[in-house]
């Protein structure tokens, strides 16, 4: 007589009935805190951190002919041409630890030809996130921020100065974090971000970011755990 292996039935039951794995984007204009929540939102979370900014850094540092061709473009704070940065976020959106943990989108789409080359690949966010913050804090912060390249850690030398000397003596400023690029960037953000927004209306959350970096991510927690909350009293799970 055959032995029936529920343990690996159940793991198939259990597999089928697991919810998919959250799928965030968070915007915002320069500075407007991204980083800093991704950083929160991963350690709570467990979402994979996909940033468009850092994947194009590290296409500038492998010497690459697109890493080249996006830094003439990040230097004069415009948008680097879909036809680089859409393969890129899409790339990495398809590897197994995204698909398996859910991901954190952040700095795209930061145009409606990006979202809707996204959405043609079948990604589509559970919840759209945007950080408000007023544009003169906004240049205070990037011309402030500093960046640990140890630990990735992103600091400000007025408001999240490094904890100790020796952080703050390997601490690097990103070559577009001068107050001129910086206002080419925000102008940028401020001619794409409208139509962005219309292409996630109905899932859009709108946070004020000229708080503390706890109370910013003490909103968004709660959206989050709201949303998962509603995910297992939904229908849908009680019925699988
Ligand atoms: N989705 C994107 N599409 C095109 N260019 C991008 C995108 N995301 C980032 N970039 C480029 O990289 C630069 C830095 O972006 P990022 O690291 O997200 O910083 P911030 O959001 O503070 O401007 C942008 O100014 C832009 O030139």
């Amino acid at each position: 007589m055959r032995t029936v292996n529920f343990g690996y039935i159940l793991q198939v039951v259990a597999a089928e009935k697991a919810e998919p794995p959250l799928k965030i984007m968070i915007s915002g204009a320069p500075a407007s805190g991204k980083g800093t929540q991704c950083e929160l939102i991963t350690q709570k979370y467990g979402l994979v951190h996909i940033s468009a900014g850092d994947l194009l850094r590290a296409e500038i540092a492998s010497g690459s002919e697109n890493g080249k061709l996006a830094k003439e473009f990040m230097e004069k704070g415009q948008l680097v041409p879909d036809d680089i940065v859409v393969m890129m976020v899409k790339d990495r959106l398809s590897q197994t630890d995204s698909e398996q943990n859910g991901w954190l989108l952040d700095g795209y789409p930061r145009s409606s030809s990006q979202a809707t080359a996204l959405k043609g690949f079948g990604f589509q966010p559970d919840l759209f996130i945007l950080l408000e913050v007023p544009e003169d804090i906004l240049i205070e912060r990037v011309v402030g921020r500093r960046l640990d390249p140890v630990t990735g850690k992103i600091y400000h030398l007025k408001y999240s100065p490094p904890e100790t000397e020796e952080i703050a003596a390997r601490l690097t400023q990103r070559f577009d974090d001068t107050e001129d690029k910086a206002k080419l960037r925000l102008k940028t953000h401020n001619q794409n971000v409208s139509d962005v927004l219309s292409m996630y209306d109905d899932i859009t959350i709108k946070i004020k970011g000229n708080r503390s970096k706890e109370e910013v991510f003490s909103q968004i927690d709660t959206a989050l755990s709201q949303m998962l909350q509603q995910r297992n009293t939904s229908p849908s799970s009680l019925s699988s």
